[in-house]
């Protein structure tokens, strides 16, 4: 007897642990873990993941057999099995969302497939799956059980293709392909007797002689110079079997020209030689690679990529969202060419399924990708990167709440390979542990050729809005006209966090709200609406004010649009390209104001935080920041270190070349720390300064940190619950614990439920991870009308 133990598409603390079902005969030594499911529960049916099969169960009753197969090999592999078994531990979540996040997008809804035969042959002997076509829909066709053993069986002998009907985008294309039929002795022996003038034949036999074999599509052929008619011979021959071949679409939209390995400076040297020497060890050491802007951290991944390829293995380097510019992705291309497979959230479905069928299959051995990447289904890891590990975009902010940095560095211990952190402005956390010795700290200190760090100049915006009202200062303008001359390139910077744009009444100062949350609604331009980004609410944007009838109500803030016809209006002959996400939307676009800029097609680049980060354009000259201070205003103890961070990334866009750059930046706080340092771009005493705030705040990284959210429909259920929690914690945790709250969220009402917060912040407390697992699981049982929960394990945010 056979039992496989399932996790089930049911989120709640129960079914955290598995499920026994019988497997039929039919499918004993077929089901493996890492295969989805359809199994009875209740008297409906779900979906779940196989995590084990066993000899047998300690259930009492009747076991149920399992309904159906989703999949007929598996999609999660070992490894990531046990990953989402820590993963939900760690991060309070369940399993089964653990084990959906790993799968790319497309894959998680309940699908339709279908089988796709690799060539006639299988056709023709298996009339009872095929029927005769290639292809077949695997939900239409009726099989019996004996078939869908031996589909499984073919699908191992990679025999056929099983293809999940994700979106209209998603179905292979399959072309018309020729199979080799030859050996290389055999397309020897044939070339010695094809006549010396029929150079369609020769090129052909020469080809089926160096990859004996081997499927070709058509067009392959064909640009190779083998022509109709010698394919016609061919197989008029036997030398060649027409087929299908599944062409893989590509996400990359260029080709790239293949670049080799820079000759690296002193510094870059000795860092790589240290990853390359943990990578031959298999060490699982973590580094942290803090490199000044422009110092060449790029060519050390590269390079120490180059090493784990070499010995065998794969490479895995996450990005963050906004700095998967297409001018990386196309370094690492140029490298190491369709060996690379990428991940993001700019890919359709179907391109995120090939790139990680590629990846699953060990097509492709380089994975870049954003935060999701880590767990692409790479094998016998080699190395992981996370550059700008800084980035706030790493921590997973819904359920699984997972920080990336963790999860690379549990596939490292797995697979007995290196991380390499990257950044210019490590966080806290990092560069203190690095301070520890947890970390093996590398430095590149310098510029690549020693150029210097630009001149960063702070304006006081106080003063200047006394003299004028336009957003740019007399002196950032000044220095924007002095380029203009010069033919140099300009980058401007809209700081958009914790900045919205707004409508006000200028008589009343009315403000309107959404009427299911506490929060004022965000003005959209191109929907020609007032929307609330939480909850999703909608209105028209009013002509009058609804309280006052002034028609004074306006927009209130400066969109980077605004920004864009107010630098054409200064600089009426300037070339300007606005990037934010309005004007990113469309697919490609992204490159193409790259290219347009890299090309000096355009003299000024505007644009939100997506332009702060990872570019390399060595014509640009300065840098300016027109609103370097809205992120300090966040009540957040990290605000001064994302200004910190944010302020010296963009200065580093300046002056990467021979030309010596310079910033300005445009600030309300001139006498702010974070901003004073990043005028000296001085990473040390920031570091210094920050540990004192964070030391005497009892904040990260001297104090780890939770985050207890609860909700309910009533104010008053929410915070005498949250009491509730409170006394229960206090019982439980020792007297060094300090517990905040409950205290109501910055937003309090969300689509009318009502948040409530605890933070627990804490050096050693053994109790409190069973104390909330306790607390979750008495939420779960409860939860129909009670307070629903949500536990942050070291959130980024505490509002
Ligand atoms: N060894 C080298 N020799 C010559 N040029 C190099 C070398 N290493 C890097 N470069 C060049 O120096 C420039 C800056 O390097 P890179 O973009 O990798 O810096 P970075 O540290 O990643 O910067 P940032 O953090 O600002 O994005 C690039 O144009 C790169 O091609
Ligand atoms: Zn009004
Ligand atoms: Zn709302």
């Amino acid at each position: 007897m056979q039992i496989a133990q399932v996790i089930v598409d049911i989120p709640t603390r129960q079914t955290n642990n598995p499920y026994s079902y019988l497997i039929p005969d039919y499918l004993v030594d077929q089901v493996v873990p890492g295969m989805r499911v359809e199994v009875p529960f209740g008297n409906r049916k779900i979906t779940g993941f196989v995590v084990a099969i066993v000899n047998n169960s300690d259930f009492a009753g009747k076991l149920k057999p399992i309904s159906s197969l989703i999949d007929f090999s598996p999609v999660i592999n070992e490894e990531l099995l046990q990953l989402s078994s820590w993963m939900a531990d760690e991060t309070y979540s369940f399993k089964i969302s653990c084990l959906q996040t790993m799968l790319p997008g497309g894959m998680r809804i309940k699908n339709k497939k279908r089988l796709i035969a690799n060539d006639d042959s299988v056709v023709n002997q298996h009339p009872e799956i095929f029927d005769g076509n290639h292809e077949i829909d695997y939900n239409r066709q009726k099989l019996t059980d004996k078939s869908i053993a031996q589909i499984i069986r073919l699908q191992k002998e990679g025999k056929i293709q099983v293809e999940y009907n994700l979106t209209h985008h998603a179905k292979p294309i399959m072309m018309k392909a020729y199979q080799g039929q030859l050996d290389q002795g055999q397309a020897d022996s044939q070339l010695a007797v094809v006549r010396k003038n029929a150079k369609g034949q020769l090129k052909l036999l020469s080809i089926l002689s160096a990859h004996p074999h081997e499927t070709f599509l058509r067009n392959q052929l064909i640009t190779q110079g083998v022509t109709e008619s010698a394919i016609k011979t061919g197989e008029k021959n036997g030398w060649l079997k027409q087929t299908l071949k599944r062409h893989i679409r590509n996400p990359f939209l260029r080709s790239v020209a293949h670049t080799n390995p820079l000759t690296l400076q002193p510094d870059q040297k000795q860092a790589v030689t240290r990853i390359n020497q943990a990578i031959s060890g298999k060490q699982d050491q973590v580094f942290l690679l803090e490199g000044v802007t422009g110092s060449g951290k790029t060519e050390v991944y590269l390079q120490s990529i180059a090493h784990a390829l070499e010995t065998g293995r794969t490479a895995l380097m996450l990005v963050p969202e906004i700095t998967l510019t297409p001018q990386i992705v196309g370094r690492i291309r140029s490298r190491f060419g369709n060996q690379v497979a990428m991940l993001h959230s700019a890919l359709s479905n179907g391109e995120r399924y090939d790139e990680w069928q590629r990846i699953n299959s060990g097509q492709a051995q380089v994975v870049v990708g954003v935060r999701s990447a880590v767990f692409a289904p790479l094998r016998n890891i080699g190395l992981i990167i996370i550059d700008e590990e800084h980035d706030s975009s790493y921590k997973q902010t819904d359920n699984p709440r997972y920080q990336t940095r963790d999860v690379a560095k549990w596939r490292a211990a797995y697979n007995h390979c290196p991380v390499v952190l990257g950044s210019a402005t490590p966080s806290l956390e990092s560069r203190a542990r690095a301070m520890k010795g947890v970390y093996k700290l590398l430095t590149l200190p310098h510029r690549i050729n020693r150029h210097a760090l630009p001149h960063v100049s702070i304006i006081d915006m106080k003063t200047e809005m006394a003299k004028h009202r336009s957003i740019l200062s007399n002196q950032l303008s000044n220095a924007i006209q002095d380029r203009l001359d010069k033919h140099e390139q300009i980058i401007l910077l809209l700081n958009r966090r914790g900045y919205s744009a707004f409508l006000m009444c200028r008589d009343c100062g009315y403000v309107p709200k959404c009427p299911n949350c506490d929060i004022s609604l965000t003005m959209h331009k191109n929907t020609h609406s007032l929307n609330c980004h939480y909850c999703g609410h909608k209105e028209p944007i009013p002509t009058v004010c609804p309280k006052c009838h002034s028609k004074r109500i306006r927009f209130f803030g400066v969109g980077s649009e605004q920004l864009e016809e107010q630098v054409k209006q200064l600089f009426p002959t300037a070339r300007v390209l606005r990037m934010d996400v309005d004007t990113t939307r469309k697919k490609g676009s992204h490159e193409a104001i790259i290219d347009k800029f890299g090309a000096h097609k355009a003299d000024i680049l505007l644009g939100t935080q997506m332009i702060a980060k990872g570019l390399d354009f060595p014509e640009v000259t300065l840098v300016g920041v027109l609103n370097a201070d809205s992120a300090l205003q966040f009540p957040d103890f990290r605000s001064s270190e994302r200004t910190f961070q944010l302020l010296t990334q963009v200065s580093g866009r300046s002056g990467r070349a021979d030309k010596q750059g310079e910033v300005v930046i445009q600030t309300f706080n001139p006498d702010h720390y974070a901003i004073q340092l990043a005028q000296t771009q001085d990473y040390e005493r920031f570091y210094a300064t920050e540990m004192r705030v964070r030391h005497d705040g009892k904040y990260p990284p001297y104090y780890f940190t939770v985050k207890l959210t609860g909700n309910s429909p009533s104010e008053n259920q929410t915070a005498s619950e949250m009491f509730d929690i409170l006394t229960y914690l206090k019982s439980h945790l020792s007297a060094q614990a300090i517990i905040l709250g409950p205290t109501p969220k910055a937003v309090t009402r969300i689509n009318n439920r009502y948040y409530y917060q605890i933070i627990i912040k804490y050096r050693k407390e053994p109790n409190l991870k069973p104390a909330l697992d306790e607390i979750l699981m008495q939420s779960q049982k409860k939860q129909r009308h009670g307070l629903q929960i949500a536990i942050d394990n070291e959130p980024l945010d505490f509002m």
